[in-house]
């Protein structure tokens, strides 16, 4: 069984960590993979920080966390990152594939790239984001964590305001953005 967290995590944050602690430990699965985003299909913009930059946050995510591994193939494709072809190239791999999102992903999923034969081929682990419970289709799984509003927008607003992200970050992470100076020096939206 292949987990799949895919994300753009620029930068990857405590919300992050909490969602793949949690499902890690309630369905163990053989692999835990994180998947850095070239270009987040429905996103306009593009990431703050490089790629080098995205896959370092997530190794030391990974570092903290103890378990899981991080893929360049998405990095390596470029262009936008269809799930519909991760999966498929993970088929290959494994045939017992979930895919975690949040409800923020959830409500958008009838958008996505050829998502009635992505629905075949896996199975969908929502998560609740800013919202106590999810609502989901009933051959969906729906996963609780403890609420925690934190995103990757609000903390380049604070680093680029010099305000603290203490706790909003692992801390490596944060010596990191910190040390190479990635969402200082501009504003995010
Ligand atoms: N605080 C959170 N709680 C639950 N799920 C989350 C949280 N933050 C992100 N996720 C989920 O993790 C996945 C990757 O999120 P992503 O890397 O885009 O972070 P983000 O905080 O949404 O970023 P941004 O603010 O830049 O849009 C998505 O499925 C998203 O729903
Ligand atoms: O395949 C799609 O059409 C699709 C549309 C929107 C999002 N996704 C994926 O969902 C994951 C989370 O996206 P985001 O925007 O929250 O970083 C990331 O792996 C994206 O590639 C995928």
């Amino acid at each position: 069984m292949i987990m799949l967290y895919g994300g753009t995590f620029d930068p990857l944050h405590i919300g992050h960590m909490i969602v793949a602690n949690e499902v890690n430990a309630a369905f163990s699965p053989d692999r835990f993979i994180f998947m850095p985003a070239a270009q987040s299909p429905l996103k306009s913009r593009q990431a703050v920080a490089t790629d080098k930059q995205r896959i370092q946050m997530v190794r030391m995510g990974i570092a903290e966390l103890g378990f899981g591994e991080v893929s360049t193939y998405e990095l390596e494709r470029k262009g936008n990152s269809f799930t519909y072809d991760t999966v498929r190239y993970l088929s290959s791999q494994d045939s017992d594939i979930y895919v975690i999102i949040g409800t923020d992903q959830y409500d958008q999923l009838s958008n996505w790239y050829r998502i009635d034969e992505l629905r075949e081929m896996c199975q969908f682990v929502v998560v609740n984001r800013e919202v106590e419970y999810n609502q989901v289709d009933s051959e969906i799984i729906n996963f609780h964590i403890p609420r925690i509003d934190v995103s990757s927008t609000e903390i380049r607003t604070r680093l680029a305001d010099h305000q603290t992200v203490k706790f909003w970050l692992n801390r490596e992470i944060e010596i990191y953005v910190r040390k190479e100076n990635i969402y200082e020096k501009e504003k995010s939206e």
